[in-house]
């Protein structure tokens, strides 16, 4: 039998490095952030859907999506992310649910911010919370998206408050120390010595 770890948590938090580590133990993991920019790639289904739903204006001159100038504008703009949501949304689940079939290994992973607004939670056996304090998130995603002070509030500010996702957790990690003891935690938490329910 399979073991699906579902792991959520905000933009920031750490979800992408924790599924690394689980990855390094031997776990296959889908990324749904790949998957949604692999959808929106020239030729295939989202990036004409996406074209045609919001326009010339988002696509640069190489006639890629322009992924950050979208993102600044929908996270501005909570109904148009709605629209934008719908019309990948159903393509990054129908492409997790191949992913999932075809995977060999004996642990997948889905890493996915919004695993319970895209009602993953039934998919899954275990929900991995990972948290972090707010400005560690903000200062975190700026670095590494190169966005600013704005967008990444915007961005944080459109996704479920950690202290309700806290409420969906099998088990919590925290991250707001070093990368080391991060690790650390996710090794506990894989062989079972960690599991904490609650903060
Ligand atoms: C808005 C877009 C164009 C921004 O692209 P960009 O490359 O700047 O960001 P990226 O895709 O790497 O996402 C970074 C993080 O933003 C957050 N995020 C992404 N989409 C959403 C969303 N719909 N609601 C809240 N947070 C989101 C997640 O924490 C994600 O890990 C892109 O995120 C997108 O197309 N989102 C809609 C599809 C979606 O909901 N994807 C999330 C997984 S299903
Ligand atoms: N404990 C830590 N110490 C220092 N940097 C960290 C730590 N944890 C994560 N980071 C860095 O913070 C950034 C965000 O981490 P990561 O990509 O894992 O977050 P995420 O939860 O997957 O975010 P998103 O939902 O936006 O994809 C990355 O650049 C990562 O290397």
């Amino acid at each position: 039998m399979k073991r699906m770890i579902g792991l959520m948590g905000n933009s920031g938090a750490g979800k992408s490095t924790v599924a690394s580590f689980l990855m390094e133990l031997g776990a296959d993991v889908i990324d749904a952030d790949k998957i949604s920019h692999d959808i929106c790639e020239p030729g295939n289904a989202g990036y004409d859907a996406v074209r045609k739903g919001f326009g010339e204006q988002f696509f640069g001159t190489d006639g890629k999506l322009d992924r950050r100038k979208l993102g600044a504008y929908v996270f501005a703009n909570p109904q148009e992310l709605k629209r934008l949501e719908q019309i990948l949304h159903p393509l990054v689940l129908e492409e997790m649910d191949k992913r999932v079939a075809a995977s060999a290994s004996g642990t997948i992973v889905v890493d996915c911010a919004l695993l319970i607004d895209a009602g993953l939670e039934s998919w899954v056996d275990e929900i991995w919370l990972v948290t972090a304090a707010h400005e560690n998130k903000k200062e975190r995603i700026k670095m590494r998206d190169g966005i600013d002070e704005e967008h990444a509030k915007n961005r944080l500010g459109s996704q479920r408050k950690q202290d309700e996702l806290l409420g969906y957790a099998d088990v919590v990690i925290h991250n707001d120390a070093s990368l080391s003891e991060l690790k650390k935690q996710v090794g506990e938490s894989f062989y079972g010595t960690n599991n904490e329910p609650q903060e």
